[in-house]
């Protein structure tokens, strides 16, 4: 934890064809195109910030990628594979909300190691998992706590390791950081960049919050009623 590694080395383009590809992808409420002919590339390793205001279709579009809204347009591909047929829990894919939504009945270690159960991880190897993801957040000897009893960083911290701990291709990230105060967002975005980067993990970042775009993401997209704009490097 601490210090802003620099990113994996050709992490940067997307030209392969390797990692997610949204071509043309858009999504309808009625009337309403939140999504609109969205074309986005993530490369392996890569993080992507996805910034824009209020209502410009941010959520929807990952929603759209984890499989959960159904796609009025276009195709969302990994590795070049069309995952139209593909369930939500099969993707790959981790998701993490502004509330990390955790699991108040379990302790820290057993939120943390829930993916790594489900990859079939028992006994002495999940809990070497578990003190590695505890580490990875800056969380170690905190397994026995209780998360209702952590503060809201800290819980965010084992929302992120949990999601990590299912060892996603990619990490859908949906304003992790805005239900903190500005002081814990600036340092955990910090955190968040070398976590993401130590661990090789795709990601899309959504924000309203440029700086944190800036400081977490290796690239950053403008969204605009629903509509993808310049890229700044
Ligand atoms: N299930 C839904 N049914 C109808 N309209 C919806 C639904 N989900 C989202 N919308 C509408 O789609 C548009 C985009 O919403 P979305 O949540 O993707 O925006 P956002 O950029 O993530 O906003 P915020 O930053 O406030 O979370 C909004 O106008 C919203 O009202």
């Amino acid at each position: 934890m601490g210090g802003v590694p620099s990113r994996l080395a050709g992490a940067r383009t997307s030209g392969s064809g390797k990692g997610l590809r949204c071509e043309d992808v858009s999504v309808t409420f009625g009337e309403l195109r939140a999504v609109d002919h969205v074309d986005l590339a993530v490369a392996p390793g890569e993080v992507v910030a996805v910034l824009g205001p209020s209502g410009c279709g941010k959520s929807t579009l990952l929603r759209a990628v984890a499989g959960l809204e159904p796609l009025a347009s276009g195709r969302v591909l990994w590795h070049g594979e069309d995952l139209a047929g593909t369930a939500t829990h099969r993707r790959g894919f981790a998701m993490m909300f502004q509330d990390g939504q955790l699991f108040g009945h379990l302790s820290v270690a057993r939120n943390v190691g829930y993916g790594a159960r489900l990859r079939g991880l028992r006994g002495s190897a999940l809990d070497a998992e578990v003190a590695r993801l505890l580490d990875l957040v800056g969380l170690s000897g905190r397994g026995e706590d209780d998360p209702l009893t952590l503060s809201g960083g800290q819980q965010q911290r084992v929302a992120l390791a949990r999601s990590l701990g299912a060892g996603p291709r990619l990490i859908l990230l949906d304003e992790p950081l805005s239900a903190l105060d500005r002081e814990l967002r600036e340092r955990l975005a910090a955190d968040l960049r070398s976590v993401l980067a130590d661990s090789g993990t795709s990601a899309i970042l959504v924000t309203h919050d440029h700086g944190e775009a800036e400081v977490i993401a290796d690239r950053v997209v403008q969204m605009e009623a629903g509509r993808l704009a310049s890229t700044a490097p």
